[in-house]
Formats: C-alpha cells, structure tokens, sequence
C-alpha cells in the first residue's frame, strides 16, 4: 500500500511509550499494537527500550522483555510499515544496531544531548552501512540556542543522517521557539526535518503543527500520547487535526482511533496525564525520562518530586546522569532533616 504523504509519522508508543509502562511490554502486546498499527498504515513503528537499544538496565529500568524479541514480534507483524530502534550512543552499542538490523529494523534513530552531535559519527555511518534509513535526534533541544542547533544538525547530516530531529525531550520548547529552530534548520541543512514533541505544557499538538507550518516533514506521534513525562503528541488526535488541514499522512483515522481505545488504552494502569509532576518537568526543562526515577526517589526519602525536578532543572542535569537524581534526593532530604532539627 504505497501513498503520497505529506507528513511521514513514526510511531513511538512501543518505544518512548515503554517509559510510561516502566518498561513492561510483552511480546503479546507489541505484536498487536504493531499489527493494527501497520494496518492503519502508518508507515514507521519504533520499537526499543524507553532508553533506546542496550537501555534494559538497573540505571535505566530494566525491561519485563528483551527488546530484539520485541524487534522481532513487530517486524514479523508489519507488511508495510518499517520497524525503527532508537540507539543512544553510550547506552546502545554498534553490536546492538547490527543485530537490530539483521532481524528486520528498517531505520536507526542514533539520539545525543543536543551539543554531543560528534558521538553520533559513528553510529550513524554503520546505520548507513547496515541500509538503514537514518535519523540524527538532537535532544533537549531547548538547552541550545539556535545557531548551536544548527551546527549539530550539520555534523549529524555530514555523517550521513537523511533526517534530522528536533527533540523537545523535556517538553519546554514554546511554539514561537519550535519555529525558530525548524526555520533554521530548513535554512540551513538538506537533510529532512523532524519534530519529537511532549506534553508536559500542554503545548505538544501546538509545537507540532508549528514545526509542520515550519516545514519539518518527519513528525512523531504516540498513541494515547504513551510517553515519558506527560507522554507524546498523540498519534491519533494529530491524523484527525491533520486531515482537517488538508494535510496527508497517509494513516486510517477510524482505525487509529480503534486501536488506541482497544488496544492501548486498556495497557495503560492510569490515564496519561498532566500532572503537578510532569507539568513541572516542561517548567523546569527536566529531562521526561527522569519522571518515574524522581517519583521513585522522592518515595524513599520521604520528599515532594517537584523540589527534586527543579533542582535538576537548576543544575541543567541532562540524559546519562540519572544517578544525580538520587544524589539530590538525598541532598534535599539532609536538608530538610537540618531544618526540623534546628
Ligand atoms: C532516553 C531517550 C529519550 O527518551 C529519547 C526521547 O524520546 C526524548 O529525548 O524525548
Ligand atoms: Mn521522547
């Protein structure tokens, strides 16, 4: 089923949406999310740890299923949709691309803080290598100026990225500052551009369609938002707003919705929301990933997670240094101990 789109979305439910999940999907459910997914024709379905290829850790959460089985379970599923993995070089190793490849991913998502494009060069040059569609995805996009975005996206391209994202990982991106960087970028590289947004301001759907006015052509969007923090633009929502723009995507609307009631929400144990949490990671810049770690340490230390979250937001704490959540959690918890004492 071959049709001109617009607007080409990849489908991270199965991968950001593991976050949401702590990392719990079964084989089961990966085969029929992907299967309804590739039915709806929706042409890319990412597929990973939360933390991309390698991320099933102690560090990051370990996963209830190895990802290649994953990998695999939805490759076996998808007749027209290509099965993507997300690879942070650091955390994913070149091993873990190649056997992602050898059983069927079809396009590598190689992921760096938005000023460490230069690790990249390597991964992005086996993805090549290997045939795969490939993506360079600058996070936390709204931790560097313009002309710093625009530097990295040109290392990403010149080690052969077809497509490169901004990522809004923390959901602080405003929509004026989303057009500022999708316009400069389109200024500037001829790769493809991409937009990653999340909803912890509530402003997930707005930023997309900014970074589509803009020009940006590669979109993700998650079904029922399934995401870090406040979760994704939400797949379904964006085909109808779409549509309605006279803009193709090439996507089944009825069947998108279907899926996302029947199969997705019922994974779910609560809605995804905006919480005082999540709402507080958009306000901070923190890192949406850091979200179940900062409920989890502020629990142990008997602590509110906002004042741990803004203190990271504070010390610009980034993707990798997950263990300074517990270090400030305990800071903070001293503190507060002296407090009372004194
Ligand atoms: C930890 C990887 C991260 O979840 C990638 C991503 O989706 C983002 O930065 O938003
Ligand atoms: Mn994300």
């Amino acid at each position: 089923m071959t049709q001109q789109r617009d607007i080409h979305i990849t489908e991270v439910a199965l991968r950001d949406g593991s976050h949401a999940i702590a990392h719990q999907y079964t084989v089961e459910q990966v085969t029929r999310i992907a299967k309804a997914l590739d039915q709806a024709n929706v042409p890319y379905i990412e597929v990973s740890h939360g933390d991309g290829l390698g991320g099933s850790s102690l560090q990051y959460g370990l996963s209830r299923t190895n990802e290649l089985e994953l990998i695999e379970a939805a490759v076996s599923v998808c007749k027209q949709a290509k099965v993507a993995v997300l690879l942070l070089p650091g955390i994913g190793t070149m091993k873990e691309l190649k056997q992602a490849a050898r059983i069927g991913a079809k396009m590598a998502r190689i992921a760096t803080h938005v000023t460490e494009a230069d690790v990249s060069a390597q991964h992005i040059a086996l993805a090549k290598e290997l045939g795969l569609e490939t993506v360079g995805f600058l996070m936390m996009a709204h931790m560097a100026p313009v002309e710093k975005l625009v530097e990295q996206a040109k290392l990403m391209e010149s080690y052969g990225a077809d497509t490169v994202y901004v990522v809004d990982s923390a959901g602080a991106l405003l929509p004026q500052e989303v057009r500022e960087r999708i316009r400069a970028l389109r200024q500037s590289v001829s790769a493809n551009i991409g937009f990653h947004g999340h909803n912890n301001l509530s402003l997930a759907m707005a930023n997309t369609l900014a970074a589509i006015e803009e020009g940006a052509t590669r979109i993700d969007g998650s079904v029922r938002c399934l995401g870090a923090g406040a979760g994704n633009t939400q797949t379904e929502v964006l085909v109808a707003v779409l549509d309605r723009m006279g803009i193709e995507t090439g996507i089944d609307l009825y069947k998108m919705m279907d899926l996302a009631e029947e199969m997705v929400a019922p994974i779910l144990q609560a809605p995804q929301e905006i919480t005082r949490d999540s709402l507080v990671l958009g306000y901070a810049g923190v890192y949406s990933s850091f979200l179940l770690h900062a409920r989890r340490a502020a629990k142990k230390f008997g602590i509110d997670s906002r004042d741990i979250l803004v203190e990271l937001g504070k010390r610009k704490v980034v993707g990798g240094q997950e263990d300074m959540i517990v270090d400030v959690a305990a800071e903070i918890a001293k503190k507060k101990l002296k407090s009372v004492a004194h």
